[in-house]
């Protein structure tokens, strides 16, 4: 997940690839607590693994499920649940249970309901915030069902206690009332409990007032099917449990992804997923046919955001469908202005206006004026952003109109605020496919973490750049200048990549050393062949493997270090280590750091920082350094040792250290790592678009 200020997405060219989606939360919790409650072995597919479902899964163990996850590191989201049959081990109902569910009110709404009715003896509670969570209505529609809870702390909230009672206790001849106005997940509590003990007679629940969210309902309906209970929907005013029923485990399950994630990729289908042609050899054509595949989630899904499928046809989008997938590619282009009411798909519908961005015409977008309550005013919140791109709209109390920018040079590089809210930082990293080919800035994109956490990521492992717009930062410089911690702290800041290209020269050191190859001009063309052969791994906690075997320290003494500068002396060695290199510039950027970054491997780099300090300064910095990981050294030698390695560098014909001419000179012999960080930063956010933008914007205002 991308935690930083603002994450900077380069202008993209085309998409092609398969995407997961993580499981849908409501479709989890309500599979789980089914699959708990009936008879035999479930196996769950596609569990979403977050905090809810984690304490849904201890609670019922707890209660005495069998839960077992997958062992398969393909299937690791994968449980197999045995369920309890309808009853609890007359072990566990002679104790009183103490179940904790933290802050899922997708776990303590249907949970309370189904144990009030299981028999036993509970006592539930959550984190303080849960207990600011009403849960009156339902207690009120159990308590006339003649069901025995008690609260522990406020009237009308957990914790709760809940006490046994028998079927034959319970009023279950007379429909049962429940407030429908308030929350859907009271009703969709009574719906999966009261199969529990409607064996005998039908079970009638009467929904008091309008009924709202109904597409969650309509996913409790479909889940209940699944397993073994057709409820009888009368005009989502009555539903009735007919009288025999009971549950049945279908065996094995799929948790559908969740469709309102489904619709930016399905909108990237549409928007970049187009065929292409170019020139092959023998004068031949290659063809390319590019798709955006969506796992998880099919045009059969139970979610009522899956219209947005019809939504993104409607536009242009050419949609292919199966049980669990959909697969996407551009049908006509450009996209079709649409005018639609989009009220039955509020959440999807803010990526149509995104989409719009691409339209042959104005885009109008009714009966949302649900999206001034959400989690911003989103009628606004896409009005102002949207503008900022250079597109004309218009902002009504319920519909929002999009006309996109008149032609490439109306386009504008944008900072995207995003308003805490993760569809407006999903929808608008579509933007990025501008034609202007202009990069994108999503401020704070870590709010995505509310339903995908690994958006950006999913994103660009399905896009392909425009050639060369990935930006490169080159750090170069001596031994000890600081290069590696001011460009892992650039990195960080922005979120890009990091090349550690001097690693690349110490593990070819140390191979050719374990190999028996004398690092030398004779055995270039050895060492060569050898660096093919390495499997080397940068893990993200900036590890390095050779072969599987952590290395880390043992590239880091200095021995490693004079090895390191004798093999990057050698021609054949540093030409085997190009493509390496390059093959480190990945969406969104690089930072990289080395000796020939800014003058021979990324020669067209938009920033280059020379970094220097004075040959002091840094025998003591790599002294302080070798001493905190236990190598011992003196500052004396380490001085001459780092002399006669800048030599070398700067004084070998290929590739000699020396500053890029378009390079900025840093010299932190007295400034601060901070200070250094900041000034890179400083110089990085001079060179982009953004500012000079926001300052226009806000002088023409
Ligand atoms: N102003 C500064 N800028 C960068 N690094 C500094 C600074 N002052 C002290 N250092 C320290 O210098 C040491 C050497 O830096 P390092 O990044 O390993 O250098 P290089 O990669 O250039 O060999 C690190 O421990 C770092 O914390
Ligand atoms: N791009 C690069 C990076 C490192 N090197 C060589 O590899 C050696 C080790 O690189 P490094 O960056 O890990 O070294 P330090 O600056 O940390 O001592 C350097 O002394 C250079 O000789 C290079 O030639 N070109």
């Amino acid at each position: 997940m991308f935690t930083t200020a603002f994450l900077d997405i380069p202008a993209l060219q085309s998409a092609n690839g398969e995407v997961q989606l993580p499981g849908s939360k409501s479709i989890s919790n309500r599979v789980l607590l089914l699959a708990a409650l009936s008879q035999g072995t479930t196996t769950i597919h596609d569990l979403l693994d977050s905090d809810d479902t984690q304490v849904m899964l201890k609670a019922l163990e707890q209660l005495g499920c069998a839960v077992v996850r997958s062992t398969d590191p393909a299937h690791l989201n994968s449980y197999h649940v045995t369920g309890l049959g309808g009853h609890l081990a007359p072990a566990t109902a002679a104790r009183t249970l103490q179940l904790f569910l933290g802050n899922a009110g997708t776990a303590m709404r249907p949970l309370t309901a189904a144990l009030a009715l299981l028999g036993g003896n509970f006592e539930m509670s959550g984190v303080a915030r849960m207990h600011e969570r009403p849960i009156g209505d339902l207690v009120d529609a159990l308590r006339q069902l003649g069901c025995r809870i008690d609260y522990l702390g406020n009237e009308g909230y957990p914790p709760l206690r809940i006490h046994p009672v028998t079927t034959a206790q319970l009023h279950l001849q007379t429909p049962i009332p429940v407030r429908g106005d308030v929350s859907s997940q009271f009703l969709t509590a009574l719906l999966m409990a009261l199969p529990l003990v409607g064996r005998q007679q039908d079970v009638t629940i009467e929904v008091m007032g309008e009924l709202i969210s109904k597409p969650y309902i309509h996913i409790t309906l479909e889940l209940l099917q699944r397993f073994g209970i057709a409820v009888k929907n009368d005009s989502w005013q009555r539903f009735t449990i007919p009288a025999g029923s009971h549950y049945q485990s279908p065996r094995e399950i799929h948790v559908e992804a969740d469709a309102s994630s489904a619709s930016y990729f399905i909108a990237l289908g549409a928007i970049a997923a187009g065929k292409s042609s170019k020139p092959g050899p023998n004068n031949s054509t290659i063809h390319i046919d590019r798709s955006v595949k969506v796992l998880g989630v099919g045009a059969q899904s139970i979610q009522g955001d899956i219209r947005f499928v019809d939504a993104a046809r409607a536009m242009g989008a050419a949609i292919t469908s199966g049980p669990n997938w959909l697969e996407i590619r551009r049908g006509n282009w450009p996209l079709q202005a649409i005018d639609m009411d989009c009220n039955h798909i509020p959440d999807a519908a803010m990526t149509l206006a995104a989409m719009a961005l691409y339209a042959n015409g104005t885009t109008t977008l009714r009966n949302i004026a649900s999206w001034r309550v959400k989690e911003t005013d989103r009628l606004a919140a896409m009005a102002t952003e949207l503008r900022k791109l250079g597109a004309t709209v218009e902002e009504g109390a319920d519909y929002i109109s999009i006309t996109p920018p008149a032609d490439r040079e109306a386009w504008r590089p944008a900072s995207i605020h995003t308003y805490d809210d993760h569809r407006v930082a999903m929808c608008f990293s579509l933007a990025a496919f501008n034609p202007a080919g202009v990069p994108v800035r999503i401020e704070d994109p870590k709010c995505v973490a509310k339903t995908f956490p690994g958006y950006f990521e999913a994103l660009f492992s399905a896009v392909r750049p425009v050639p060369g717009s990935v930006p490169v930062i080159c750090v170069d410089g001596p031994t000890a200048s600081g290069k590696g911690t001011v460009a892992s702290a650039v990195a960080a800041a922005l979120g890009y990549h990091l090349l550690d290209s001097g690693a690349l020269y110490r593990i070819t050191g140390l191979a050719a050393t374990r190999a028996g190859i004398p690092i030398d001009a004779d055995h270039a063309g050895q060492i060569a062949a050898l660096i093919a052969q390495l499997d080397i791994t940068f893990t993200p906690d900036q590890r390095v493997l050779l072969d599987g075997e952590d290395i880390s320290l043992a590239i880091r003494s200095e021995e490693a270090g004079m090895n390191a500068s004798l093999g990057s002396a050698l021609p054949a060695v540093r030409q085997a280590l190009v493509q390496m290199q390059h093959d480190f510039r990945q969406l969104p950027g690089l930072v990289a750091d080395g000796r020939d970054m800014g003058t021979v491997i990324f020669p067209l780099a938009p920033l280059k920082i020379y970094l220097t300090a004075s040959a002091a300064q840094r025998a003591q910095r790599r002294h302080k350094q070798l001493i905190e990981k236990g190598i011992p050294a003196t500052i004396a030698d380490l001085r001459a040792d780092l002399e006669a390695r800048d030599a070398r560098d700067m004084n070998r014909a290929t590739a000699p250290l020396q500053a890029a001419q378009d390079a900025l000179l840093l010299d932190n012999s007295d400034i601060t790592v901070e200070e250094a960080v900041a000034q890179v930063l400083a110089w990085w956010e001079k060179r982009q678009p953004f500012a000079a933008v926001a300052a226009h914007s806000q002088a023409s205002a």
